[in-house]
């Protein structure tokens, strides 16, 4: 994906039949049903019939705890977006300078599900987040694809020993006989949309997934797993665990991103607006972020007569100096 994508792309297409330990889940909708001998149960999240509910305001979620939560603030800070919350219990708030935005606090997970549901227009989460959640819905659009935040991977892991000592590759453990019908690759995954498409995809054919909220890395030293798909960025824990990544077995690069419902971009009015409004004011944070502003008082009758003595000194070789980015206030 390109590094800005000032024409709104898509979150790509995906369908797959859900793995049998998942819940029937439709492409539109989040269905989950548990049933039991007493009772039955189903919450449904993300009914969206096609139409949006009428409202005034822009709804933009934010991530309300974990890693994510700070940094959304910090960009927003930066680019002179103060989201005025009145305490951190409270879920909403508001942005003094988009008079029209309503700043909703969820959890990273629910506001992809908000977003195609229609309760949210605009939310900030990982990529990894939307590509998981959002399991690939025509409706969810990444309208920035590199916040320069929550960089991380999606990466499949092996144990360093035993039988795994000697496989680097995802080719090299396709291909070990061992995996069959009967003992497939057992893999431990918070990710059970992504992980079996990947499998699918690489053509992995006898694995099995478990999954759990946290602490996967120890699920391969309890024998509960041969291998963990999980969130991956200084490494540090894998290391800590005996574990190691492997060539191909990266499922996905992550960072933070702006999503939009397509939806409310088309039908809400102001709803485009708005979104312009924020994407100029992080394209222009982000593009100043690279770029520094050295001031200085030199001696000189001309932009380029001081340029060049710039350049002339050989402690400021490494820099950039075009005459007229050099402004002048010559006194006499
Ligand atoms: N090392 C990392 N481990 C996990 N997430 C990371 C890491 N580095 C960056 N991230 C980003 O942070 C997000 C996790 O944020 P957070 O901790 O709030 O969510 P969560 O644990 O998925 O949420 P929840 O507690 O609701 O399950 C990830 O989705 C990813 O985009
Ligand atoms: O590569 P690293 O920098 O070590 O980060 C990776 C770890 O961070 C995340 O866990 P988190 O800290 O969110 O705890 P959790 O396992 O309880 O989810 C992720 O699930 C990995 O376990």
């Amino acid at each position: 994906m390109s590094q800005f994508s000032s024409a709104f792309t898509a979150a790509s297409s995906v369908s797959l039949p859900p793995p049998s330990f998942y819940v029937s889940v439709s492409k539109r909708s989040f269905i989950y049903c548990c049933s039991s001998s007493q009772s039955t149960t189903t919450v449904v999240n993300g009914k969206f019939d096609g139409k949006i509910v009428e409202r005034d305001e822009i709804r933009f979620g934010l991530p309300s705890k974990g890693r994510m939560a700070g940094d959304t603030l910090d960009l927003l800070k930066d680019c002179q977006l103060s989201v005025k919350q009145v305490n951190p219990r409270q879920y909403v708030a508001q942005i003094p300078q988009l008079s029209n935005v309503e700043v909703w606090f969820q959890r990273p997970k629910d506001i992809v599900r908000k977003l195609l549901s229609g309760d949210l227009d605009l939310g900030i989460v990982g990529l990894d987040t939307v590509s998981e959640y959002g399991r690939g819905d025509e409706d969810l659009i990444i309208v920035h694809d590199a916040l320069k935040y929550g960089d991380c991977r999606l990466s499949l892991a092996i144990p360093k020993y035993g039988i795994f000592e000697n496989i680097n590759s995802l080719k090299e453990l396709a291909q070990m006989p061992r995996w069959t019908i009967d003992r497939p690759l057992r893999v431990a995954t918070g990710f059970t949309y992504l992980g079996p498409k990947f499998m699918q995809e690489n053509g992995l054919k006898h694995v099995i997934f478990s999954t759990a909220d946290g602490a996967l890395e120890a699920a391969p030293a309890m024998g509960i797993a041969d291998a963990i798909l999980d969130l991956v960025s200084s490494g540090t824990t894998l290391r800590e665990n005996n574990l190691k990544e492997i060539e191909g077995g990266v499922v996905l690069e992550s960072q933070a991103v702006l999503v939009a419902s397509r939806k409310a971009l088309i039908q809400r009015k102001g709803a485009l607006d708005t979104t312009h409004e924020i994407l100029e004011r992080f394209e222009a944070h982000l593009r100043a972020a690279d770029q520094f502003m050295v001031t200085a008082n030199m001696r000189g009758s001309s932009a380029e007569e001081v340029a060049e003595r710039v350049l002339s000194q050989p402690s400021l070789s490494g820099l950039q100096v075009r005459p007229h980015s050099i402004s002048s206030s010559l006194q006499a």
